[in-house]
């Protein structure tokens, strides 16, 4: 049967994180975080859902962990939630906080997962919020005591840590355009809570080469999207270039090149003024990067839009989120980070889709997640074969969880989680996907 072979060591995982998934947000000690808030402000999410049980996972790992292992695979990427370590964000460590996260690594390896560990998956103690949160610079030398910490407690258990999630999302979405925790919408905070979020990766890095865990890698998972002028006209290409600034090349600039890259005079004069010394820090060089892939943008000249960029509506194949199903924009995207910025290594950190699953006699069809996952998969095969060094992919998700403000109205999982009970039913594409982990390679 044709197949496509993945190299020998491929990492297969699914990824998941702690406000998603673990609930029991009082249990142990842990602290509020700025999503326990959020979630429960009126208004902010889908009905008033909160992530207080989620999957319930802090309780039942032991049986996804088991999931994992039943469907062959070799990873797991999770984000642990700083409040659970410190409650106030700073100050004494939360012993029963760190024990759950032993406990977990224990159970992975136990059956061969490797820990794939993200130190920031956005929910920020809020005590520190309270202090200004990412606005203030104090936070991110915080952060990299919590990484130290961590460091620490698990480093020689833990193969592979990420600093941050999509701080694009954690700064854009929730201090620019309010959809997110704090919830602001201010701009020139927004491009503020950028640059604090960079030195906060900077600082961490530098913690991790100084007395981290020696055979271990770091790198950050950035929210990448190939941009696409709508016509070939030339302010429709302009358009796409500043968009491309904006989301893209805002983060792999200064990571991979030591600098911004050229913004509107707006924009970029709501950046922080950064002294070379902080550029240095936040270009520290990093082990891998790890890219969240989930469709591409399409963009136009719109005298109405932010700066003159209007998004075009996608169209065709969409999934739940509305997003457009456009496997051929992981392939050009990887094949760009590659040339451009020429990451040690590269995974695929996320990449899956939200479908309107129905479970049927204890039975979940997801044909078009399994035509999703292979169509991406294929593309991955062929970056790798165009000489992308992609080590591993992790599906988004493990299992249906809290989706931000969709609350539960969005099902990413293989792993069907029933309302109510929280008992995990596989969906066909888990058993698919076991198959292309077990194979290590992706039938066609
Ligand atoms: N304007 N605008 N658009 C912003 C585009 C960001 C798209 N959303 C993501 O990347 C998030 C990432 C997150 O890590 C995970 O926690 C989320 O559950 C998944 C699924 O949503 C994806």
């Amino acid at each position: 049967m044709a197949e496509l072979r993945f190299p020998d060591g491929f990492l297969w995982g699914t990824a998941t994180a702690s406000y998603q998934v673990e609930g029991a947000v009082r249990e142990d000690g842990r602290g509020e975080s700025i999503w326990d808030r959020f979630s429960h402000t009126p208004g902010k999410t889908f009905e008033g859902q909160t992530g207080d049980v989620a999957c319930d996972h802090y309780h039942r790992y032991p049986e996804d962990v088991e999931h994992m292992a039943r469907m062959g695979m070799n990873a797991y990427r999770f984000s642990v939630a700083w409040p659970r370590i410190f409650p106030e964000g700073k100050g004494p460590v939360n012993q029963k906080g760190l024990d759950f996260y032993r406990r977990l690594v224990d159970a992975l390896q136990g059956r061969h997962i490797q820990p794939c560990l993200t130190l920031y998956h956005w929910d920020l103690p809020q005590a520190l919020q309270e202090k200004g949160g990412w606005d203030n610079r104090d936070t991110g030398r915080y952060f990299a005591e919590y990484a130290h910490t961590l460091y620490q407690a698990l480093g020689d258990r833990v193969p592979l840590w990420i600093t941050l999630n999509e701080p694009w999302v954690a700064a854009i979405l929730g201090h620019a355009f309010g959809q997110h925790a704090p919830g602001f919408g201010d701009f020139p905070l927004a491009m503020r809570v950028v640059h604090h979020l960079l030195l906060a990766h900077g600082w961490a890095v530098e913690a991790f080469r100084h007395d981290g865990p020696r055979r271990a890698q770091i790198g950050i998972t950035l929210n990448l999207s190939p941009v696409e002028p709508a016509t070939g006209k030339e302010a429709d290409g302009q358009a796409a270039d500043l968009a491309d600034r904006f989301t893209n090349r805002l983060f792999l600039d200064p990571i991979f090149r030591g600098a911004y890259p050229e913004l509107p005079d707006l924009m970029r004069s709501a950046l922080p003024q950064a002294t070379p010394e902080e550029m240095e820090r936040i270009s520290t060089p990093v082990d891998f990067l790890g890219v969240n892939y989930y469709t591409r943008q399409v963009v136009e000249a719109d005298p109405q839009g932010l700066y003159g960029v209007g998004m075009v509506p996608a169209r065709g194949d969409l999934t739940e989120m509305g997003w457009e199903v456009y496997p051929q924009g992981l392939y050009d995207l990887l094949i760009r980070v590659h040339r451009e910025y020429h990451p040690q290594a590269v995974y695929v950190t996320e990449n899956g889709a939200a479908f309107a699953d129905e479970i049927q006699d204890g039975e979940v069809d997801d044909p078009r997640r399994i035509a999703y996952v292979r169509e991406h998969l294929s593309r991955a095969h062929a970056a790798i074969g165009a000489g992308v060094p992609l080590k591993g992919y992790f599906y988004w998700s493990l299992m249906d969880n809290f989706e931000w403000a969709f609350g539960y109205s969005k099902r990413f999982g293989l792993l069907y989680v029933v309302p109510g009970s929280l008992e995990r039913v596989w969906k066909r594409s888990a058993r698919w996907y076991a198959q292309v982990a077990q194979a290590n390679a992706v039938p066609l």
